[in-house]
């Protein structure tokens, strides 16, 4: 077992592109078959892209949105950023209402208010800056998180991820997958499985494509199949990201997280969520007050645009769930890790 690990074998794929005139976005609707950028020219571009799941996962997310304020700035006509502050809050307004669940978005987009409500002539640049610094501390923040996780993880054991939580949801390496990257790497994890995670495909289609490109073989299941595989004994671990972290504990993320978490507390599975602090909203009390995404009951129906189900069915797409702190056996952030995570560790963690 050693404890480096290989950014450039592990760390490979970006995303999200700044050309200095244009975000370029890797199509996530189009892999594992299509590897294809599109780019947005103007903050509205971006708005549907995180709306249609082009740019998806919550930190990916935050930054398309810092980087499609900084588009919003070729618009307007300002001498200081206070003016411009005013002039482009629509546009702001319009890129935070794109999807509601993952406290990132709003996150990036208040840190971007911030500096520019002080910025001065060169308010552009200050802009541009932010969104750079957002995206390079995102990377950070994994590796870092990725050794600080790997570290609780007993040598040998298997570990059940789901979703997509890696490079193509973050700045890069990935959260909950750049743990498992990290655990692979220094010879802890002995096996990854992935959860295929209806409706979307995120685990089949990115999770699944995302270990091949760094060598890594994974073990796709159903969701289904999931409970299952924890009472046969080969994982040691749910890895799992989030989309927001409230003030006591309770984590939003991918809609099946909830159900892998009392199948986990009922086998003695553990049970992590890794996440940067920009996903920490401590404003938000409880897990209850978060507002779940629905999307289009159609993602139900088919897949690749293929139909799968039976004609004239209704359907309920929710795409988020919350998971109460009490099933979480630690949060993993690149401040620390919070074991047994409640509202007096995460107000010991992040203040508040
Ligand atoms: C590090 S990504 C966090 C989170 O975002 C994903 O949701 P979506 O694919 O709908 O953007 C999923 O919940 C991941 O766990």
């Amino acid at each position: 077992m050693n404890d480096t690990i290989d950014f450039d074998r592990y760390d490979r794929i970006r995303p999200i592109r700044w050309t200095g005139q244009a975000l370029e976005l890797l199509d996530q609707r189009k892999l594992p078959f299509a590897v294809e950028y599109v780019s947005c020219e103007d903050s509205d571009a971006v708005a549907a892209a995180i709306h249609a799941l082009t740019v998806r996962g919550a930190p990916a997310i935050g930054i398309a949105a810092a980087w499609g304020v900084v588009l919003a700035a070729k618009t307007i006509e300002a001498d200081d950023g206070a003016t411009a502050l005013a002039r482009i809050e629509p546009a702001m307004q319009r890129l935070n209402a794109a999807r509601p669940t993952a406290v990132n978005l709003a996150w990036a987009l208040a840190r971007m208010r911030r500096v520019l409500a002080v910025a001065g002539a060169d308010w552009r640049e200050v802009l541009a800056r932010e969104a750079q610094a957002i995206a390079d501390e995102d990377l950070a923040a994994n590796r870092r998180m990725g050794a600080l996780g790997a570290a609780l993880i007993e040598p040998g054991n298997g570990v059940l991820t789901h979703c997509n939580t890696g490079s193509l949801a973050t700045a890069g390496f990935g959260t909950a997958l750049g743990v498992i990257r990290a655990g692979v790497a220094q010879g802890r994890i002995a096996q990854v499985y992935a959860g295929e995670t209806r409706p979307w495909l995120q685990g089949a289609r990115l999770t699944v494509w995302e270990l091949e490109q760094d060598g890594i073989a994974p073990i796709l299941i159903a969701d289904s199949a999931a409970s299952h595989l924890m009472k046969t004994g080969k994982v040691g671990w749910v890895i799992v990201g989030a989309d927001r972290i409230c003030a006591n504990g309770d984590t939003a993320n991918k809609i099946g997280t909830y159900q892998l978490a009392i199948a986990a507390r009922h086998h003695g599975v553990k049970f992590m969520v890794a996440a940067p602090s920009s996903t920490v909203d401590m404003e938000t009390a409880s897990g209850d007050l978060i507002e779940i995404e629905e999307r289009d009951p159609g993602e139900l129906f088919a897949v690749g645009g293929n139909r799968t189900a039976a004609e004239r069915v209704g359907a309920w797409n929710p795409v988020f769930d919350v998971t109460p702190h009490e099933l979480i056996d630690a949060i993993v952030t690149e401040r620390g890790v919070i074991e047994r995570p409640d509202a007096a560790a995460m107000k010991a963690a992040f203040g508040g």
